[in-house]
């Protein structure tokens, strides 16, 4: 039986700094942000979906989707979100499930979902544990203003999107808190890996 860990979180609360140490310690991890960009890639049908939805001005003169431009639009307005949530997130989830079928049947001990809206999409029946990357709301906002150059108009509006980190821990099975140093969200990580015996021998 594969082991199916939930890796969630908030905006910038250090899901992908965590992913990154899970991967170090040769633990296979599904992304959903990076099957997110892949299907609306140009000859995909969400591509095709959102320049039907959002018009021509959305995408870069390359043809690409201009994200900046999109994220704009969709995180100032929750009816435009739901508008792209509901052409992207059907292909995400068919794409995922298709790459932990294959890790299931290659004999996966463990496989690691990372999905930022894992509870937001009704998503946690597909996975057997919950482990939620906290941070406090403070340095969540600095982070997310630092890393991406948001104002902090723009960085609240995409915390907003999301539901609060304070009600994810509530249905976590194991929650790390990245407020420290990557360090101590490390060795955080280790001991929570091995109460679920997720690692390889
Ligand atoms: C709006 C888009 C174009 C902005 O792209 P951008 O490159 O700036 O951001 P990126 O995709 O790297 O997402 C960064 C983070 O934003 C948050 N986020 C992204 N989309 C959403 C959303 N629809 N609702 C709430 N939070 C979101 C997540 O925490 C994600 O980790 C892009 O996020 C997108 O296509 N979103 C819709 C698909 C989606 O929901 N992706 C998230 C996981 S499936
Ligand atoms: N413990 C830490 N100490 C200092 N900076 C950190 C720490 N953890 C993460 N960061 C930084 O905070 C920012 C957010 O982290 P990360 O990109 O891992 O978050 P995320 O949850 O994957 O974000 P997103 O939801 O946008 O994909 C990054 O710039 C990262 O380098």
């Amino acid at each position: 039986m594969t082991l199916t860990i939930g890796l969630t979180g908030g905006i910038a609360s250090g899901k992908s700094t965590v992913s990154a140490m899970m991967r170090e310690l040769g633990l296979p991890v599904i992304d959903a942000d990076e099957a997110a960009r892949a299907v609306v890639r140009p000859g995909e049908d969400a591509y095709r979906q959102i320049v039907a939805a959002f018009g021509p001005d959305i995408l870069q003169t390359n043809g690409e989707i201009d994200r900046a431009k999109l994220g704009a639009i969709v995180f100032s307005d929750e009816e435009e979100r739901k508008k792209l949530n509901d052409i992207v997130h059907p292909a995400v989830r068919r794409k995922m499930l298709t790459e932990k079928e294959a890790l299931v049947r290659s004999g996966a001990k463990t496989v690691v979902l990372d999905i930022p809206l894992l509870f937001e999409s009704g998503l946690t029946a597909w996975v057997d544990k919950i482990l939620v990357v906290y941070v406090d709301d403070d340095v969540q906002l600095r982070r997310l203003m630092e890393r991406n150059g948001f104002t902090e108009e723009e960085a609240r509006a995409r915390i907003r999107a999301q539901w609060p980190l304070v009600e994810k821990i509530k249905q976590a099975d194991a929650v790390i808190n990245n407020n420290g140093t990557r360090e101590e969200t490390r060795r955080q990580l280790l001991v929570i890996l091995e109460q679920w015996d997720a690692l390889e021998k």
